[in-house]
C-alpha cells in the first residue's frame, strides 16, 4: 500500500487513480469479442467460452427442471439466510414505488408521470472468481417490483459447465426461469444482440470485472442501455480518533478479497490509526482464504493522511467511493457533507458487508469514480418514465400565448400554428 501525508489539493486526481489494465488491450479484447457474437451467435459464444473460460459448453441455457430442483443441495441455514437478506432488500425497494402524481400547472393544464416497466432485461451475475448469488437478489428485486416481464440471467459457468447451485436456487425462489451459463464480454454481447439461444434485451445490468465493464459501455454506444459502470469493487473508509483499527482492517479487507483490481482507501486525520490498520491487515490478512487476491489489491491502496478533517472530507468526495464507511465521532454531521459516494456506511457498526448482502441496500453501484453522476441500481433503474398531459380548452387557452409567444421567437411558425388553429376554433 502507498501511504501519503497531506497531499497537496493539485495532486489528489493523481493519488485516487483506479488500478486499469491496458486500455487498448482491454478495447480490442472486448471488441472482438462483441463483434464475433454479433455476428456468429451461440458458436461464438461457446467458442470464447472455451478459449477464455477453458469450458466446453453444449447448451447454454441450464434446464428449467435443474433450476427447481437446484434448492436440495443448498443448505437450510443458507436458506434461511437468503429469506432475510430478500425480506430486507424488497422492503427496502418497495419503498421506492411511488405513486403518480397529476399537477395542475395552470387551471386546465394537467401534467403527470408514469412509470412504466422495462420490458426485457439482462441480469449479468458475477461468477469468475466467486458466484456472486447476491447480485442476483439485488437486480432481480427490483426488476419484480417494477414489473420487468422478462428476465434474463446470464452468469459464468463452472470448470464443468453447470452454474452454482446458489445462483440457481436464488433465481428459482425469485421467480426467473432463463438463467445461461455464459460469462464475461460473451455474456454481455449474448443479451445485447440477442442468438438462437439469448433472448435480445433492452437494458443490461450487473456489476462486473473491467472485461465486463468495458463490454457495457461499448453496447451502450450501439443502443442498448445500462445501468451504470459498475466495475472491480471499491472503498474508502473516512476515520478519525474514534475509529476501530480493527473494524477499519476488516473493512479494507472485505473489498481487496473481490479481486486483484479492487481498490482500498484510507482516509484519516491520525498517523496513528494508519499505523494500527497497517498492523491489523497483516495480522487478519493470514487468515484469509483469499489472501493472494487481497494481497494484490493491497497494492493499489491507499492510505491519505489529512491534517484537518474538512480536507479529507473534500478529498473524500473527489475520489467519490463506491462504498464510504465513515468511523468517525459525528457521522451523521460528515455525512450530511457527502456529495459523490455510491452507498455510505456510517458509525463504527456498519460493516459495508451489510450492505453487499443483507442491508436492505443495493450493492450494486458506480465504480470508479463514476459516483460522481450516477446512482446505484433501484427500482427506477427498471423503468422508463413516461410524461403525460392533457389541456382543455380553457387550459389552452391559458397557456397557448406563451407557447405561440416562444415559437415565433425560435422561428418555428408550424409549432405557433397547431395552437393558433386551436384557439381560433374556440373563440
Ligand atoms: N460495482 C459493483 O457493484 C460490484 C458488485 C459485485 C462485484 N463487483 C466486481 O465484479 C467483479 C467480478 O469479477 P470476476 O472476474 O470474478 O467475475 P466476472 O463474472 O465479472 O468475470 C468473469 C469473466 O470474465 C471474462 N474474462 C476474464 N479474463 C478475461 C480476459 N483476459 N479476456 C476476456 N475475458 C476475460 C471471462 O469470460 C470470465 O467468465 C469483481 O471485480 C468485483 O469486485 C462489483
Ligand atoms: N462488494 C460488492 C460490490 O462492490 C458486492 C458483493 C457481493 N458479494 C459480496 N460483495
Ligand atoms: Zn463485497
Amino acid at each position: 500500500m502507498q501511504i501519503f501525508n497531506n497531499p497537496s489539493i493539485n495532486d489528489w486526481q493523481q493519488i485516487l487513480q483506479r488500478p486499469a489494465i491496458n486500455n487498448d488491450t482491454l478495447q480490442n479484447t472486448v471488441l472482438h469479442i462483441l463483434k464475433s457474437v454479433q455476428t456468429e451467435g451461440d458458436e461464438a459464444v461457446k467458442a470464447f467460452t472455451k478459449s477464455i473460460d477453458h469450458i466446453e459448453l453444449k447448451q447454454l441455457q441450464v434446464a428449467p427442471e435443474v433450476i427447481k430442483k437446484a434448492g436440495e443441495k443448498v443448505d437450510a441455514a443458507l436458506k434461511n439466510a437468503i429469506d432475510i437478506a430478500i425480506q430486507n432488500i424488497r422492503l427496502f425497494h418497495q419503498k421506492q414505488v411511488q405513486a403518480i402524481e397529476k399537477v395542475e400547472t395552470m387551471p386546465g393544464v394537467v401534467c403527470w408521470r408514469k412509470s412504466v416497466p422495462i420490458e426485457k432485461v439482462g441480469l449479468y451475475i458475477p461468477g469468475g472468481t466467486a458466484p456472486l448469488f447476491s447480485t442476483l437478489i439485488m437486480l432481480a428485486i427490483p426488476a419484480k417490483i417494477a414489473g420487468c416481464k422478462e428476465l434474463i440471467v446470464c452468469t459464468p459457468p463452472r470448470k464443468d459447465g453447470t452454474v452454482s447451485e446458489v445462483i440457481l436456487y436464488t433465481a428459482s425462489v425469485l421467480g426467473i426461469e432463463k438463467v445461461f451459463a455464459i460469462g464475461g464480454v460473451q455474456a454481455i454481447a449474448a443479451m445485447a444482440y440477442g442468438t438462437a439461444s439469448v433472448p435480445q434485451v433492452y437494458k443490461i445490468f450487473g456489476p462486473g470485472n473491467q472485461y465486463v465493464t468495458a463490454a457495457k459501455q461499448f453496447i451502450q454506444q450501439q443502443g442498448v442501455a445500462i445501468d451504470m459502470p459498475a466495475g472491480p469493487s471499491e472503498v474508502c473508509v473516512l476515520a478519525d480518533e474514534s475509529a476501530n483499527p480493527d473494524f477499519i482492517a476488516a473493512d479494507l479487507l472485505s473489498q481487496a478479497e473481490h479481486g486483484p483490481d479492487s481498490q482500498v482507501v484510507l482516509v484519516t486525520n491520525q498517523m496513528i490509526i494508519a499505523e494500527k490498520v497497517i498492523k491489523a491487515i497483516e495480522q487478519q490478512l493470514n487468515n484469509l482464504p483469499r489472501k493472494v487476491i487481497a494481497e494484490k489489491a493491497l497494492q493499489n491502496s491507499k492510505f491519505i493522511i489529512m491534517d484537518d478533517l474538512e480536507d479529507a472530507i473534500a478529498l473524500v468526495n473527489t475520489y467519490a467511493a463506491e462504498h464510504l464507511i465513515i468511523q468517525c465521532e459525528h457521522a451523521e454531521a460528515i455525512a450530511e457533507k457527502i456529495t459523490n459516494a455510491g452507498s455510505v456506511f456510517l458509525g463504527n457498526y456498519s460493516p459495508e458487508s451489510v450492505g453487499d448482502y443483507a442491508s436492505g441496500t443495493n450493492h450494486t453501484l458506480p465504480t470508479n469514480g463514476f459516483a460522481k453522476a450516477y446512482s446505484g441500481v433501484s427500482v427506477d433503474s427498471f423503468v422508463k418514465k413516461i410524461t403525460f398531459q392533457q389541456l382543455s380548452q380553457q387550459g389552452l387557452q391559458q397557456v397557448g400565448p406563451a407557447v405561440m409567444q416562444m415559437a415565433i421567437a425560435e422561428g418555428l411558425e408550424a409549432h405557433k400554428n397547431a395552437v393558433q388553429i386551436r384557439l381560433n376554433q374556440t373563440i
